[in-house]
């Protein structure tokens, strides 16, 4: 499905050597080796040090391969890590072999996504990728504003990015840079109330709402969609609009499957979700022809 070839100034990178249809599975990587917590403190250095030391001598020289940045602080084990790392379970990371040759482009066209059930880090294609085109991820979430993606990208893997988000001085750009500065804000605070109840607040629906909006305008996509989805899907269904409510428990599934998969945890959460509101909405349907037949006799 893909080969890794040079790219100039980016090292390696990876490409589609067939047509890819939206919500493939481009792979299920293995593990090499994680650190629990990947907090960048004092302590990151004797962490990764203690992990690469636990793996055979062979897998030790896998790791050695990797695209190793040049940072003024760090030893090139640390940098080489966090170049490359993927987040497993929070706070925890890990590296993939196959996965750390992907690079980053803040209009991806796949998405990648650690699966607990599988113990792998999944990438799967979020829209159609034609033969011959790189296959890109966003390693944060896209949506940051220009100055925080720059920061993060210089810091934790020590590059500029140059994919056509970052060119502010083009009308994508700066388009672009409005409406996620925007996203930025609203995600910030819809996500503050998310584990809460949403309290029938109109101010938060029209956040919600605005959200969804303009990432369809920027047509940006993540998991972070299908959780502003579901948000949606508990307003509505908190005012009674349970036929709303479907509609984005509905756009929440097929986001999860298209950039999860059907045995992806968040998945089978939001396909069960799903079900249960289908079969609450039936039953009230049900009621009501029930009392309008009733009403009939
Ligand atoms: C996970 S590795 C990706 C594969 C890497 N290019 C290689 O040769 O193995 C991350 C590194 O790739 C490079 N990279 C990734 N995305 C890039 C981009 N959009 N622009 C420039 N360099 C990028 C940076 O050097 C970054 O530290």
């Amino acid at each position: 499905m893909y080969t890794i070839r040079s790219i100039p100034g980016k090292g390696q990178g990876m490409f589609a050597n067939k047509d890819i249809k939206a919500g493939s599975r481009i792979l299920a990587d293995e593990l090499l080796l994680s650190i629990a917590e990947s907090k960048i403190d004092e302590g990151i250095g004797e962490r990764i040090s203690v992990s690469l030391h636990g793996l055979p001598p062979e897998q030790q020289q896998q790791f050695e391969t990797l695209h190793c940045p040049d940072h003024p602080t760090w030893t090139p084990a640390v940098s080489r890590f966090l170049a490359n790392c993927f987040e497993v379970e929070a706070p925890g990371s890990g590296i993939f072999l196959k996965a750390s040759r992907i690079n980053n482009s803040c209009f991806p066209n796949a998405f990648f996504s650690w699966n607990q059930n599988l113990h792998r880090l999944t990438v799967h294609a979020m829209v159609d990728i034609p033969i011959g085109d790189e296959i890109t991820v966003c390693y944060i979430f896209p949506f940051y504003s220009l100055q925080i993606r720059r920061d993060l990208f210089r810091e934790h893997y020590v590059f500029e990015c140059d994919c056509p988000a970052c060119h502010v001085e083009t009308g994508i750009g700066r388009r672009g840079e409005l409406r996620r500065r925007r996203m930025e804000t609203l995600y910030m605070a819809i996500d503050k109330t998310n584990d809460g109840p949403s309290n029938n607040d109109q101010k938060e629906l029209e956040m919600v709402l605005e959200f969804i909006r303009l990432a369809e305008d920027e047509r940006l996509d993540g998991q972070f969609l299908s959780c502003i989805y579901s948000r949606a899907k508990k307003c509505y269904d908190d005012r009674g609009s349970e036929q709303l409510a479907l509609e984005y428990a509905e756009m929440e599934v097929e986001t999860n499957m298209r950039l999860l998969g059907d045995d992806h945890a968040v998945t089978q959460e939001s396909a069960r979700d799903l079900d249960e509101l289908k079969t609450r909405l039936a039953m009230v349907q049900q009621t009501e022809e029930n009392g309008e037949n009733l009403g009939a006799l």
